[in-house]
């Protein structure tokens, strides 16, 4: 259950996503060579390009995992599809050689199915909450568990009262 307490704003912007994208992918770089990257759809899909483009990694998979239904609500977790099974032979069998990558861990729980299927993986995340960061060998940004992030793909401009307004 994501923390329904969950009250601060973390709002990442596309310059703030993509520079921490290739600040990802410069950790990621002397961490192994992975032979394909299995991205967490559909936030993964996201960061997956720009890693994929800074590594020279051309060959994708998808694992496609719906958990939250709506608006900070974490529904029954589905797996939809899969990591394919010529991607997890890559390696012999257990996931070595695969790059997994998602945009964030919260709980855990979506990590905990994907590393199921590839234990062998390499598991990277853009940002982690506390609960979920033991599943996760490498992210950029920690972030607290009562907070929500916001990515630039979920936003849209909009007025925003001032700061001296919101104190009558
Ligand atoms: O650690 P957890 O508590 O499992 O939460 C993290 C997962 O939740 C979000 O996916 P979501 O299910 O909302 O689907 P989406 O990627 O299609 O937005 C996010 O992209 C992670 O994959
Ligand atoms: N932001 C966006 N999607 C999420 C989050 C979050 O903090 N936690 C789980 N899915
Ligand atoms: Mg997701």
């Amino acid at each position: 259950m994501a923390d329904p307490r969950a009250d601060k704003a973390f709002p990442v912007s596309w310059d703030q996503f993509h520079r921490d994208a290739r600040a990802l992918a410069w950790r990621l770089s002397d961490k192994g060579s992975w032979q394909a990257i299995v991205c967490v759809t559909r936030g993964g899909l996201v960061p997956a390009a720009v890693i994929a483009r800074e590594l020279g990694i051309r060959l994708i998979e998808t694992v496609c995992v719906a958990s939250y239904h709506d608006y900070k609500e974490q529904g029954g977790l589905e797996v939809l599809k899969p990591v394919g099974q010529s991607f997890i032979d890559l390696g012999g069998g257990d996931g070595a050689g695969i790059l997994v990558v998602d945009d964030l861990v919260d709980t855990g729980a979506t990590a905990k199915v994907v590393r199921a299927m590839v234990p062998k993986c390499h598991y990277a995340t853009m940002y982690a909450k506390p609960a979920g960061q033991p599943l996760v060998d490498t992210f950029i940004t920690e972030v607290s568990q009562d907070t929500w992030i916001y990515f630039p793909w979920d936003m849209g401009y909009s007025f925003q009262p001032p700061i001296a307004q919101g104190e009558k």
